[in-house]
Parts: structure tokens; C-alpha cells; sequence
């Protein structure tokens, strides 16, 4: 973020913690994390990471069991002015069966004061649905648009998505990631979605968060991560590199010519591995 930009970051989080349960393990684990406008942030980690307790804490959904997070500079969900801000699309695109699409739009317009109907209106008519319609009735790539349409059509500064095209069918998705493309540039709004499905956060995204185990693994723009992450040629670690896992090393001089570029999915995936076999986990499986 440059320094003179007076916009306050997307997501700041501080000792961010979530308990569900006094027995239970954190779902988040003092989480301290800032990300910067402008962006689109994949949320990446294996089940039960604590991606949608996260998501859920920014749209002010559930509150942290301690630590402090802010949304575009503000407590979520603080007040009418700043729920308008944000647009939220739960996981599985929930709709109201009973209700056509054009009740959908209607009762948008309603719910929101920044609702923009020709906004909404013209993306129902690019999506080729129809307004007569009932939700109960539309197909799943379908629902996904109408929800992502109700989402964007209050003008939100921030989307947020929680596994927004995990049921979707390749083309399905590949329909959504551009119409959550565009809509993103549309709004001039950034937005957060939380995936399991690396190829599409490496198409959409141009930030990542690796959270595993209640605690963010590695957050970063995606291309000073490629810069910073490469695969070691033996097993020699050179000073100021870190292995992550297996020969994929973390460098904090400039990587010397003999080492690989490796991919987004590799350096994810890495990351992932390293917190499965880190021995805080191992103990806290033998606690359980
Ligand atoms: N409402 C709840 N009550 C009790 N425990 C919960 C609740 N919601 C989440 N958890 C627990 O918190 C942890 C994190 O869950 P969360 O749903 O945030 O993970 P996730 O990364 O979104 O997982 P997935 O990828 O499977 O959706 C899990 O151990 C889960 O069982």
C-alpha cells in the first residue's frame, strides 16, 4: 500500500480470536493481519480452518471472542452506513425459493437505501435469467448469479464472498469468476472470497491469505509471493531463506539464479503441509 494512500485498509485484525465453546479450540487463533484497498483477497485453507468464522466476523455476523477487527476502518457491521458497505454471499448462494427474480430485486431495493435497480436490472438480463421465475427453480450457476447480482446491487466498497462457486459446475464457475470479475471493476469495490479451488483464486486473485489451524499462515499480493517463494536446487538452505516445506524455500534477499519459480498452487500447498506437520498441531491432536 503506498504510504500516502488515505484510505485505511480493507481488513485490519489484531489478536483476533474466536472461541466457540470454553473447551473448544479456537476457530481463530490471535490472528494479526492487514490488507491493503484495492484488492482482490483469496482466502485459502483445508476444512475447518476458520475461513468462514473469519468472513462472518467482517460482515459483523458473529463477534470475536477477543483481539480487535475492522472493516474499511470501522467495527463490522458498526452501523446502517457501514452494513451498506458491504455485500456478503453466503456459501451456497442462498435465495427465497418462493420469490421470482424480480421479487428478489424488489425486496433489494427495499432492503437497501444505495440499491441501484438498473444496475441490478441490466446484470439479471446479461445473466439470461428471467424475472418471472421463481428461485426455487433456477439451476445452481443460476442462484449464483442472482445472489452475486443482490450482493452487488447495493454498491458495495467491499464484496464478500464464502465459497461462492464450490457447487458450480467448470462453465457455471467460469461464468461467475467473470461476472465477479467485473462486477469488482464495475463497483471499483474489493472483495474477499474464500475457496478451496486454488486454480480459480489464481485467476481472480491478486492477494492471498493461507489461514490453516486458526492462524494465517503466509498472507501476501500473489506476485511478491512468486517473487519471494522458489524451489531450493539441493538440499543446502542458503542464508536468508527459510524452507517451507519439502525444497520450497521463503527468501528474504533476492533468490539466487539457480533456484525454480514455483506456482501459486505449489507455494499454497506447501504452506498447508507445513502447518499439518508442525508439532503445536501434534500436540494439540494428542490433547484432544
Ligand atoms: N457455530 C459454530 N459453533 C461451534 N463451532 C463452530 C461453529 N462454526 C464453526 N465452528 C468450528 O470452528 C472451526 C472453524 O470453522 P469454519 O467453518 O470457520 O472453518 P472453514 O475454514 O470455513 O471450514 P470449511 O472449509 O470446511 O467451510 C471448526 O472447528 C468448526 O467446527
Amino acid at each position: 500500500m503506498p504510504h500516502d494512500d488515505p484510505r485505511p485498509p480493507v481488513l485490519r485484525a489484531e489478536g483476533l480470536t474466536k472461541r466457540y465453546g470454553r473447551r473448544r479450540r479456537p476457530a481463530l487463533d490471535g490472528i494479526d493481519l492487514t490488507i491493503p484497498p484495492d484488492r482482490i483477497i483469496g482466502l485459502v485453507g483445508p476444512n475447518g480452518a476458520g475461513k468462514s468464522t473469519l468472513l462472518h466476523m467482517a460482515c459483523g455476523l458473529t463477534e470475536p471472542t477477543s483481539g480487535s477487527l475492522q472493516i474499511l476502518g470501522s467495527r463490522p457491521a458498526a452501523d446502517a452506513a457501514h452494513l451498506a458497505r458491504v455485500g456478503f454471499m453466503a456459501q451456497d448462494a442462498p435465495v427465497y425459493r418462493s420469490f421470482t427474480v424480480a421479487e428478489h430485486l424488489r425486496l433489494g431495493a427495499r432492503l437497501n437505501p444505495g440499491w441501484d435497480m438498473a444496475f441490478a436490472e441490466r446484470r439479471v438480463r446479461e445473466a439470461g435469467l428471467d424475472p418471472s421465475q421463481k428461485a426455487g427453480g433456477l439451476s445452481g450457476g443460476q442462484r449464483a448469479q442472482l445472489a452475486l447480482t443482490i450482493a452487488a446491487a447495493k454498491r458495495p466498497d467491499l464484496l464478500i464472498f464464502d465459497e461462492p462457486a464450490a457447487a458450480l459446475d467448470p462453465l457455471a464457475r467460469q461464468g461467475f469468476l467473470q461476472s465477479l470479475m467485473s462486477f469488482v471493476a464495475d463497483l471499483k469495490a474489493g472483495a474477499i472470497l474464500s475457496s478451496h479451488l486454488l486454480g480459480d483464486v489464481q485467476r481472480v486473485c491478486d492477494h492471498i491469505i493461507v489461514l490453516c489451524d486458526a492462524r494465517v499462515q503466509i498472507a501476501g499480493d500473489v506476485t511478491d509471493l512468486l517473487a519471494t517463494h522458489c524451489r531450493l536446487p539441493s538440499a543446502h538452505v542458503p542464508a536468508g531463506a527459510e524452507l517451507i516445506d519439502g525444497s520450497l524455500a521463503r527468501f528474504t534477499v533476492p533468490p539466487p539464479p539457480e533456484t525454480e519459480p514455483v506456482t501459486l498452487e505449489e507455494l499454497v500447498l506447501a504452506y498447508m503441509t507445513r502447518a499439518e506437520l508442525s508439532p503445536a498441531r501434534a500436540l494439540q491432536e494428542v490433547a484432544r
